[in-house]
């Protein structure tokens, strides 16, 4: 073999048996040789392409082998019943390129370079048969490929598929060899010895029946499903190197080496894993990362087109999935469509409407009583309305999750013969659940042509396994997992306790447990209160985990229905513990998805998520099902816009009011929104552009838009811009249309309010004149009674508390604060507890003849850049209370000339304050007329 090899070597190698072209450097050398080199040369190409097809032909034979192994898929496939063709039941899945790999403390740098390059490069979907040709990569070939998704969300179809479409000469033809491995088949091999061309003799025979030894000169791909179900330790660190394919050793090193790409460096990986598990792999290893997305709406009416024939039972079926939409929701991990596809099946023929299932544990309830159902029924000769659990069914249950828990524990997902006899499951009647469970229990060759077992997706295993934890509580007082449930799940190295988890808590909820009804013969607490668990989750939320690791507890929290979720999760982005920069494009969907299928959103405020275009483009779905949305102040751009606007031309969205107040939006992101507005499907009420920067050009889009589609608008908010005498004359008009439904039009200055001082908080130097209007700091004791509220400082609050948009105007001498303030603000003292602008407490315009602008909050300050400071003594303050900002604006001639905005959450009611700094400083309030 090494001499054919050699002559391999020379020539390029087809992988099918056409003869090799003669090769042009071959004719070159022909035309300047002599008689005896031409015959050499001659021998020599012959001989070549002899052992071409020689070669080929064994080549060919590991083709249709692989052919066999991947042309069906599990889900449908009954021993008795019809195996489903891959083809016919795949949908193309969207692929992603990007997302990190796991945290891992070792290459903090590289990992901030990633995530730092990330949110410059917008995401590039790649076919799965171009997964080694991904874009980001140009310049070099790509050796490895990591591929994320959460559980279910097709990764070992899509092996699957690209394997198939090689072996069937569908795609990727340059390739010579595909050794697809599972993580399963190899942790089986976790105790042997191989060198790499033995392992790949040992699980593709048919290479060695070809006697192919040598690997180099070909173009091999090795493919790796499922890391998350690794049970070997990958230590990058300690593993000695390994160059020779030859050299025997244990799996792991085999598998670092490959990785490491010191063995066989020519040959090319993809590896597939659940996301938690994926910093088992050092970045520096990983060419490529890629995340599976799932289905998107249309893929799913694909699904259940594809898996029902009868378009009658399709429409039925997914006109039902529609009317929950959790349940469409999660249909978009396929697994579930799976599942539902199944449910649904059964619960379409027994009962029309009634209740679907809408949480993950649900579905796998239904999804087990339906196996009941059919076991009885089709093996045990029982009728439909016969009840569906027997102690036989119920003792089978027990068992199987008996085995599902104590291998999950063990991280083992394939079972010997011995493993099931030590969970009580004769081994002679295996066949016969593995026949009667066919969905639940499949049987499969092992490598050493032993049986061996595994449940017929991992999902099903853990939710057995944790329906088995409930029950032996529930019937024996029994608590299975010797520490509670949440750290065991989150000290799982790669949280292979995930699922387990969710399914454990969804199974402590009631109504979950008469779904049961039975197979548990008694309803009962649960090894977890659900109470206490929401608290303890929400605790270990607010410690520091990875993003995964919070969003599976979000997760848990969606499937016990707990109403605080939202809350949860803004609190988790807002507070920088789920950074958004560091979310990957999938994690950010399972955010949407939980949001999506748990709560009522009545009002998205995306402030209290984060304030950026970033979190809004992700969070878009949310905002389409929405009714308000309050997106002030959020740093929008253009870019926005142009999302907004498809949304608001959607006809599924469910937005009818629009704050985008205080982004700087200009005209053309206004034009760009006004196609939205302009769109018939856009059934828009009330829309806030107050303080966007925006001109008559803006008020000539809107006007126009409003002209298309007059019957929807009601409010528009166009104060603090500058949309000039024609711009509010284009608007105006469209107030008086009568076609028109628009009532209430804002502009110039607006929500124009005057502050009352209170004289219970003034100090008693500051001298009160022109009716309570103007307040000036003199040397003199005013003669105001005492009060508790009055500050030592000369400084005063006002009367009114602030809750909505207030504006009001002063005119300032000496030096003064125009302040805001909460009204806790100490009133005792002279320390920075009490000064505005000193303390968490209050905001400050600090104004001064010789000083300019400076604005202060929590003792911090900024001053403002000299364009915008040329002092003008009167001063415009805007405040947004839910909106979280504060604006102030210099006075010119009548025009605004913005100088700051604070953005925040104020928490409290505010209240307007001004405070003075030296005897003569004065401030007084203006009369502002509206516009
Ligand atoms: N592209 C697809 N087209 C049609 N059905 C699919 C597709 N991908 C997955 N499915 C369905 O979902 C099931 C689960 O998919 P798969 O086993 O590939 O998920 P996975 O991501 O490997 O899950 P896990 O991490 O739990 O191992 C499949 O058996 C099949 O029924």
């Amino acid at each position: 073999m090494q001499v054919i090899t050699s002559y391999l070597k020379f020539s390029s190698l087809p992988r099918v048996s056409a003869p090799p072209a003669f090769p042009s450097s071959t004719c070159q050398r022909v035309a300047s040789a002599g008689l005896h080199h031409l015959l050499m040369l001659l021998n020599l190409f012959i001989l070549s392409k002899y052992v071409l097809l020689f070669y080929s032909e064994d080549l060919l034979k590991c083709q249709p082998n692989l052919k066999k192994k991947f042309q069906f898929v599990f889900g449908g496939i009954t021993k008795a019943g019809n195996p489903t063709l891959l083809n016919q039941i795949y949908i193309e899945l969207y692929i992603t390129e990007g997302g990190t790999v796991g945290v891992s403390d070792e290459h903090e740098v590289r990992q901030t370079e990633t995530v730092s390059r990330k949110p410059d490069r917008p995401e590039t979907t790649i076919r799965q048969e171009d997964i080694f040709k991904a874009s980001s990569v140009k310049d070099k070939p790509i050796r490895s490929v990591l591929t994320k998704g959460v559980a279910g969300i097709g990764k070992t179809v899509l092996t699957q598929k690209f394997t198939l479409d090689w072996a069937e000469d569908k795609a990727n033809q340059d390739i010579q060899f595909m050794f697809p491995f599972t993580f399963r088949e190899l942790n089986v091999l976790k105790e042997k010895k191989f060198s790499l061309v033995e392992l790949v003799h040992h699980l593709f025979p048919e290479t060695k029946e070809a006697g192919i030894c040598s690997f180099e000169d070909f173009q091999v791909v090795f493919i790796f499903d499922g890391l998350d179900e690794c049970r070997f330790t990958l230590d990058f660190h300690k593993t000695t190197i390994l160059t020779d394919v030859t050299e025997s050793t244990s799996v792991d090193v085999l598998l670092i080496n490959l990785i490491r790409g010191k063995l066989l460096p020519s040959a090319r990986l993809w590896i597939t894993t659940r996301p938690a598990a994926a910093n088992q792999i050092p970045p520096e290893y990983v060419g490529v990362m890629t995340e599976l997305n799932g289905f998107t709406d249309p893929q799913k009416e694909e699904y259940f087109k594809k898996r029902f024939r009868d378009k009658n039972q399709v429409t039925k079926i997914f006109s039902h999935i529609k009317t929950s939409q959790s349940l469409h929701i999660m249909c978009h991990i396929p697994v579930f469509c799976w599942i539902t596809a199944t449910v649904l099946e059964d619960v379409l023929k027994t009962r029309e409407g009634g209740e679907l299932p809408k949480t993950l544990t649900e579905m796998y309830i239904h999804f087990l009583v339906v196996q009941a159902k059919v076991k009885k029924v089709k093996y045990d000769g029982g009728a439909e309305t016969d009840p569906h659990w027997s102690p036989e069914s119920r003792k089978m249950i027990e068992s199987l999750g008996k085995l599902a828990f104590d291998q999950l524990q063990k991280g083992n997902l394939i079972f010997y013969e011995s493993d099931l006899t030590e969970c009580g499951i004769d081994v002679r009647a295996a066949s016969v659940y593995s026949g009667v469970f066919t969905q639940i229990f499949k049987e499969e060759r092992g490598l050493y042509q032993d049986k061996v077992f595994c449940f017929i997706h991992l999902s099903v295993q853990e939710f057995l396994a944790a329906l088995y934890v409930h029950l032996t509580f529930i019937n024996s007082g029994v608590n299975l997992l010797e520490k509670h449930a949440v750290d065991k799940a989150l000290q799982s190295p790669h949280a292979h306790l995930d699922l387990f988890l969710r399914f454990l808590l969804g199974l402590s909820l009631h109504t979950n447990q008469i779904l049961l009804q039975g197979l548990l013969t008694q309803t009962g607490n649960s090894s977890l209160n659900s109470q206490e668990t929401v608290q303890y989750i929400k605790k270990k939320l607010s410690e520091n985990l990875s993003a995964e690791r919070s969003i599976n507890l979000f997760h848990c929290l969606n499937e016990i229905n707990d109403c605080s979720l939202w809350e949860e999760i803004q609190k988790s982005l807002s507070s920088g513990s789920l950074s958004q920069q560091k979310l990957s494009p999938a994690q950010w969907s399972a955010l949407v998805f939980i949001l999506l299928s748990s709560e009522d959103l009545d009002v998205f405020d995306l402030r209290k998520c984060s304030a950026s275009e970033e979190a809004l483009l992700r969070l878009l779905p949310v905002v389409k099902v929405t009714r308000k949305a309050l997106l002030s102040s959020c740093n929008f751009t253009e870019r926005s816009c142009k999302t907004l606007s498809s949304v608001l031309s959607s006809q599924s969205s469910s937005l009818r009011e629009l704050d985008l107040s205080n982004n700087d939006l200009q005209d053309p992101g206004v034009k760009l929104l006004s196609a939205g507005l302009e769109n018939p499907q856009c059934k828009l009420e009330t829309l806030s552009l107050s303080g966007c920067l925006i001109t008559k050009d803006s008020c000539a889009s809107l006007a126009s838009a409003l002209r298309s589609n007059p019957s929807h608008l009601r409010d528009l908010d166009l104060s603090y811009n500058h949309p000039g005498d024609s711009g509010v004359a284009l608007l105006s008009a469209r107030l008086e249309d009568q076609q028109s439904k628009l009532k209430n039009l804002r502009y110039g200055r607006s929500y124009i309010c005057e502050p009352t001082p209170s004289a219970n908080t003034i100090h008693t130097k500051i001298k009160l004149s022109d009716n309570n209007r103007k307040m000036t700091l003199v040397k003199e004791d005013q003669s105001y009674p005492d009060h508790h509220d009055r500050f030592e400082l000369p400084q005063l609050l006002c009367r009114n508390g602030l809750t909505g948009r207030y504006y009001w105007e002063v005119e300032w001498r000496g030096k003064v604060d125009l302040s805001v303030s909460y009204r806790g603000i100490k009133k005792k003292g002279s320390s920075n507890g009490c000064r505005f602008g000193s303390n968490d407490q209050s905001w400050s315009l600090r104004c001064s003849d010789d000083a300019c602008y400076h604005v202060w909050h929590n003792d911090k300050t900024a001053s403002i850049s000299s364009s915008s400071s040329s002092v003008s003594h009167r001063v415009g303050v805007y405040v947004d209370c839910p909106g979280g900002t504060l604006s102030f604006y210099r006075v010119s001639s009548d025009t605004l000339i913005h100088l700051h905005t604070f953005s925040t959450t104020f928490t409290e009611l505010l209240y307007p304050g001004f405070g003075f700094w030296s005897p003569g400083s004065s401030v007084s309030l203006c009369a502002v007329e509206y516009e």
